[in-house]
């Protein structure tokens, strides 16, 4: 399987973890050309802000709907099939079996894409025990890649640290998506397992999720401009 024919400029996704749809507009028109992707989570959904997927994806953009399914397969085969009418390239699920399969099925025939979130970027190995879990956080990264593989999930969202292991399990069949992107001297925040733009691209990511290091920038364009330029060179 040949890699991801993807264009070098929607490689950025830029998380819009702001408080409102008014919020969400004036940083998407202050970052205008440099940004063509944008994430939408918890902050801006619970706020109203879902309709800007479909708004967003009108004007060109793609849109990356983060709400993380997690519950019963009817559940969430509902809301899989209600993210799909918006227009949204890419949804999340949390990378459990049955979540997985029920996302799957659900998103056939639309134009959306399921990625599975293996283990939360803001986790170690201490968190994951702390949660229950015996596995470290690498074993169980691989090892529910491998279940989201057979159960034909599009993508992963993983931290960049996992993404050259990653690639060598699922090869170029599914999309590496990675957020604990942080560029040189940025503030690490309640990131855990970091790399830098250009780190994280040469680790085999396809997509860099950044949200604080652009959207709390003194200048947002400069800062997705220094992004866009460091995804590049580490392509070329
Ligand atoms: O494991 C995960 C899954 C999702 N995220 C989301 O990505 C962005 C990262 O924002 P920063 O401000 O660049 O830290 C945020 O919306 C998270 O919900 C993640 O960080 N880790």
């Amino acid at each position: 399987m040949q890699p991801a024919d993807i264009a070098t400029r929607d490689r950025l996704i830029v998380a819009l973890d702001l408080p409102g749809v008014t919020e969400a507009e004036a940083m998407i028109a202050r970052l205008g050309d440099s940004v063509r992707f944008y994430k939408i989570g918890y902050q801006l959904a619970y706020a109203g802000g879902l309709p800007l997927t479909q708004q967003l994806a009108k004007s060109g953009k793609k849109v990356f709907v983060d709400l993380k399914l997690h519950d019963i397969s009817n559940t969430v085969a509902r809301g899989v099939e209600s993210v799909a009418k918006l227009g949204a390239t890419f949804l999340t699920v949390h990378a459990y079996p049955q979540t997985m399969k029920a996302a799957v099925e659900a998103r056939a025939g639309s134009g959306l894409k399921i990625l599975a979130v293996t283990v939360l970027t803001s986790y170690d190995d201490g968190d994951l025990h702390a949660a229950g879990y015996r596995l470290n956080v690498s074993d169980l990264v691989e090892a529910r890649a491998q279940q989201a593989q057979v159960l034909g999930v599009d993508g992963l969202v993983s931290s960049p640290e996992e993404a050259a292991v990653l690639r060598k399990i699922v090869g170029h069949q599914m999309r590496l998506v990675t957020p604990g992107i942080r560029p040189a001297g940025a503030a690490t925040g309640d990131q855990k397992r970091i790399m830098t733009p250009a780190r994280a691209i040469a680790a085999g990511a396809d997509y860099l999720v950044v949200g604080r290091p652009i959207t709390e920038a003194a200048d947002p364009k400069a800062a997705a401009d220094a992004i866009q330029a460091e995804i590049k060179q580490a392509l070329a």
